[in-house]
């Protein structure tokens, strides 16, 4: 029997009549959600689900509460938006109303962060048993014991069916994800894709951690054989999943970590895969989760007689997504955690194919990198894009980063600063020609270089100075194509390269600009070479 905590909903305040359902295993909630209409099991075992008109996240429509607390210590701007303390308590008492009168609810108490100094205690309160099997499956679960002396700090009440109110509660849609830092509390509304859980716990903590001296990172993690640990910061869909699972290195986690003093740690305990177009070739061990008991599949198209997936079917969404335990890919950290890094990789998705598949960074490049935080979006993860468009999120996560991005920077340059790091910059994106003329890197080019990146063999080859972008580029490297070492060498028209690669230096120091002030004169003087 799953135990529980003592710290009843009542006594949260949360007052309902409803029938709960406490720290369900991942088979009782799938049994659930399948008797409750909310899914169907796939093949091999999956649980298959929709997430109806909201396949991505909502990022226009996420708000913090503004108030004491937050007022001096969010960075208010472009991507944290702040509502009124009076708006969300008029959300809230409508959030409770409507919770009230709920027949069932689902309840998990998880922790985000597996290092037990540094992780957050947080309460999940969902309508949807598949919602709730979805945040079980991805943050880190309690033992037995551990649940029983549950103290919920944080809580997420996660009601689909709820519309909000523009007038009443001050939102831009029926959409809502409001965190109120003070209270404790975040509400999630109007929206049944699950990725808003997990994130809104990942906002959490890179609001707590920097106090604590941990660095934050949007960043998979891996282990070399040596126990030598890489970290891959990225924004969607630049490769943190894909390349972190690989059979050669144990895997630490694919998208949310903190570096302490002692380690990298996984906030999650589980993984969050992309799905659409998945090889089993190129990413056979992310495919092998497909047929696994205990998946959960979004958006996932299949057939309804034989239960056969089709995971190349991008018709209920682009952003096709699994879920699944972390220890469904094989070769897996037992702790989620290991050593402080010796690799940190900056993985960025380039539309215009302008950016070498592998360039080594000085320690000020890298700030500049990381602060820039270019990529282009793909399709699907956020609503509204439908082709890749370049863009700069900093620290390759803004919508997550509550604080100012020098808060995350400086962390990161106290780390680069104590030595034995190497940083390198991985583009994923686009080879042979601008976006519409070339494809996507090869996965098994990109994951050649990083392994000769990763195991220091690529540090003994000829590097060549990058004219625009003034970092070092190899010339050759065994096992890889010569010609995608040099991107312009793929280009036919060298002048359209020439150009292409200008503008993109001018969008780094546009965007750069609002950071100067912030950097010392190295780093500035880091930024690509205008013509
Ligand atoms: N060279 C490449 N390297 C990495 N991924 C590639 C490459 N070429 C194509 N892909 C595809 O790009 C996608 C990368 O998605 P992935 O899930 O790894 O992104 P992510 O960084 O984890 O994003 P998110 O933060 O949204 O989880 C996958 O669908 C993968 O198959
Ligand atoms: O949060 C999501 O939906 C997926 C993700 O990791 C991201 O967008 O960076
Ligand atoms: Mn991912």
């Amino acid at each position: 029997m799953p135990q529980v905590s003592s710290v009843t909903l009542n006594d949260q305040g949360f007052a309902t009549e409803a029938e709960q359902h406490w720290n369900l295993g991942s088979p009782a909630l799938i049994e659930a959600a399948v008797s409750r209409g909310e899914g169907h099991l796939a093949k091999d075992g999956p649980l298959v689900v929709e997430t109806g008109q909201h396949t991505g996240r909502s990022a226009n429509d996420k708000f913090i509460v503004r108030d004491d607390e937050t007022e001096s210590t969010v960075w208010w701007g472009k991507t944290n938006k702040g509502m009124t303390p009076e708006h969300f308590a008029a959300l809230k008492e409508d959030f409770l109303a409507a919770l009230g009168d709920k027949e069932t609810l689902f309840v998990q108490d998880l922790f985000g962060g597996s290092q037990p100094e540094h992780r957050v205690n947080v309460r999940v309160i969902n309508e949807l048993a598949w919602h709730n099997l979805f945040i079980r499956t991805m943050l880190v679960r309690p033992t037995a014991e551990e649940q029983g002396a549950f103290e919920p700090e944080y809580t997420i009440i996660d009601l689909p069916s709820f519309r909000a109110d523009p007038e009443r509660h001050g939102t831009r849609s029926e959409t809502v994800i409001a965190v109120n830092l003070s209270e404790k509390l975040i509400l999630i509304g109007g929206t049944a894709y699950a990725g808003e859980m997990k994130k809104s716990v990942f906002g959490l903590l890179n609001y707590l951690l920097p106090l604590d001296s941990v660095m934050p990172m949007h960043c998979s993690a891996n282990m070399g054989p040596e126990g030598d640990t890489a970290v891959f910061f990225g924004l969607s869909g630049t490769g943190k999943t894909t390349l972190s699972a690989d059979a050669s290195r144990t895997l630490i986690g694919d998208d949310e970590h903190g570096w302490s003093d002692t380690a990298v740690f996984n906030f999650e305990g589980g993984c969050y895969a992309k799905m659409i177009r998945l090889s089993e070739e190129a990413e056979p061990e992310i495919y092998a989760t497909t047929r696994r008991f205990g998946t959960v599949l979004e958006n996932v198209v299949m057939d309804p007689e034989t239960r056969e997936l089709d995971l190349d079917d991008g018709s209920k969404a682009e952003n096709t997504r699994g879920a699944y335990p972390i220890d469904f890919i094989p070769n897996t950290s037992e702790k989620n955690m290991g050593p402080v890094p010796k690799n940190i990789i900056m993985l960025t998705a380039d539309a215009f194919g302008v950016l070498p598949p592998i360039s080594r960074l000085t320690p000020e490049q890298a700030m500049y990198h990381f602060l820039s935080g270019y990529t282009a979006k793909v399709a699907g993860t956020e609503i509204g894009v439908t082709e890749p468009e370049a863009t700069f999120s900093t620290c390759f996560g803004a919508p997550f980063m509550p604080r100012h991005p020098s808060v995350y920077g400086n962390l990161l340059k106290e780390r680069i600063a104590k030595g034995g790091v190497k940083c390198w910059l991985v583009n994923t994106g686009w080879t042979g020609g601008k976006y519409g003329e070339g494809s996507r890197m090869p996965i098994k080019a990109t994951r050649a270089l990083l392994n000769a990146a990763l195991d220091g063999s690529l540090n003994n080859e000829e590097f060549r100075i990058d004219d625009n972008f003034g970092f070092e580029v190899p010339v050759a490297v065994p096992g890889v194509d010569t010609a995608i070492l040099d991107p312009r060498s793929t280009w036919s028209d060298k002048a359209a390269y020439d150009e292409t690669a200008q503008k993109l230096v001018g969008l780094f120091i546009n965007n750069f600009e609002q950071f100067a002030e912030h950097v010392d004169q190295n780093v500035r003087e880091a930024a690509p070479n205008a013509a």
